[in-house]
């Protein structure tokens, strides 16, 4: 693999939690089942299978992607390399331009969202999950990374043009559509924008935990179409399982975590559910002191999609549900994005409802709720 020989320290996984929590129960997609070379192959009993549980949970786990143990260790390790060994200072030179213009490329810095008065303990660096040309890639990565950028590239592509790939196959079979309908939408690279994300959640101070009352990333849906999180051990995310009640995500090691977010959610006609979820306080008190380590791809419609029930689908038409005004505002891909990305976890610009959730008024009309 190009620019496997940068010498950089091995990310040590913090120790897995032997404890029993409420853990969601959630189905599992063994992606060698999908087939052909274009990846059309799906047997039914997996569409079916698959199908039922993202439009009930929303969320699934995903094993044999094809990806060893080594090469997604690896890519905890250059998360690790973009936090410490990369200055503050270039963190602040390469920082995203996330209130300006609604996009996470680059640096977030811890604090840049609040919840009830606090300050947010996540890092990110983000990247356009795209070809990195050179501008691009001046313009993107600091020089401790520029070694690393080849690597990065490639696994990035794996995750678009393989994993990604076989979701959108399912989930067209699911909606009924011929198997590379979604990939269609997803595969024009002049305007695609997944974001590919390394992410570092800080143990904030017991004092802050308890304003939060533990909550570290806000209940919230995904802005994109399908998130793929690289499973780390230590237990902490949350989702809101159809019976309402938060239940914990066990790690599966070497598994994906994969939900859906607004936009899957949008032009399947609501069929396909975009699940709630957050980051807490580690229930095993063991785990606490850990710093959480996050590799997450979060894959996107081609910038231009426009995010209203798809027509050809009996299956999307089949829910009477339409967004946005009945589809005369819809927005794009790329509008919906920029403009959740703009508005989340800024304290004060949404209302209170019930359950002392918060609401708030996104493009389009739609409402979108932060659950706390
Ligand atoms: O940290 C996690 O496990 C999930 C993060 C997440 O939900 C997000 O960044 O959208
Ligand atoms: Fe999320």
């Amino acid at each position: 693999m190009p620019g496997i020989n940068a010498d950089i320290p091995r990310w040590q996984y913090p120790p897995t939690s032997d404890k029993e929590f409420d853990y969601a129960k959630l189905e599992t997609l063994d992606l060698s089942q999908i087939t052909g070379s274009e990846y059309e192959n799906v047997p039914a009993e997996v569409v079916q299978k698959i199908g039922d549980a993202f439009a009930r949970d929303g969320f699934i786990y995903a094993t044999n992607h094809g990806l060893s143990s080594e090469q997604i260790h690896r890519q905890f390790s250059i998360a690790q390399h973009a936090f410490d060994g990369v200055s503050e200072a270039d963190k602040a030179r390469y920082a995203a331009k996330i209130l300006e213009e609604g996009d996470f490329t680059g640096y977030k810095p811890r604090g840049h969202w609040k919840l009830r008065g606090v300050r947010d303990q996540i890092e990110h660096f983000s990247l356009g999950g795209q070809s990195y040309t050179p501008e691009r890639r001046e313009k993107i990565f600091p020089p401790a990374l520029a070694p690393l950028v080849d690597e990065i590239e490639e696994f990035t592509e794996y995750n678009h043009d393989h994993i990604y790939r076989k979701i959108l196959t399912v989930l067209s079979l699911v909606l009924k559509l011929p198997p590379n309908a979604l990939w269609d939408l997803a595969s024009n690279k002049d305007e695609r924008f997944d974001l590919f994300r390394y992410a570092l959640y800080h143990p904030p101070s017991p004092d802050e935990d308890v304003k939060t009352d533990g909550v570290r990333l806000q209940g919230h849906t995904d802005f994109n179409a399908v998130s793929l999180l690289y499973s780390q051990p230590i237990v902490s995310l949350q989702v809101l399982m159809p019976d309402n009640v938060w239940r914990y995500v066990r790690h599966v090691p070497d598994a994906l975590v994969i939900n859906l977010g607004d936009a899957m959610h949008f032009i399947s006609g609501g069929y396909l559910k975009q699940t709630i979820h957050r980051v807490v306080s580690p229930p095993d008190a063991s785990q606490v002191p850990y710093r959480r380590m996050g590799v997450f791809y979060f894959a996107q419609f081609n910038r231009s999609t426009r995010l209203t029930p798809l027509a050809a689908s009996p299956v999307a038409a089949s829910t009477g549900t339409s967004f946005f005004d009945n589809g005369r505002k819809s927005p794009t891909a790329w509008e919906w994005e920029c403009s959740r990305v703009k508005a989340y976890g800024q304290d004060g610009s949404k209302k209170t409802i019930d359950g002392g959730h918060e609401e708030e008024e996104m493009i389009g009309g739609e409402k979108v709720v932060h659950y706390n």
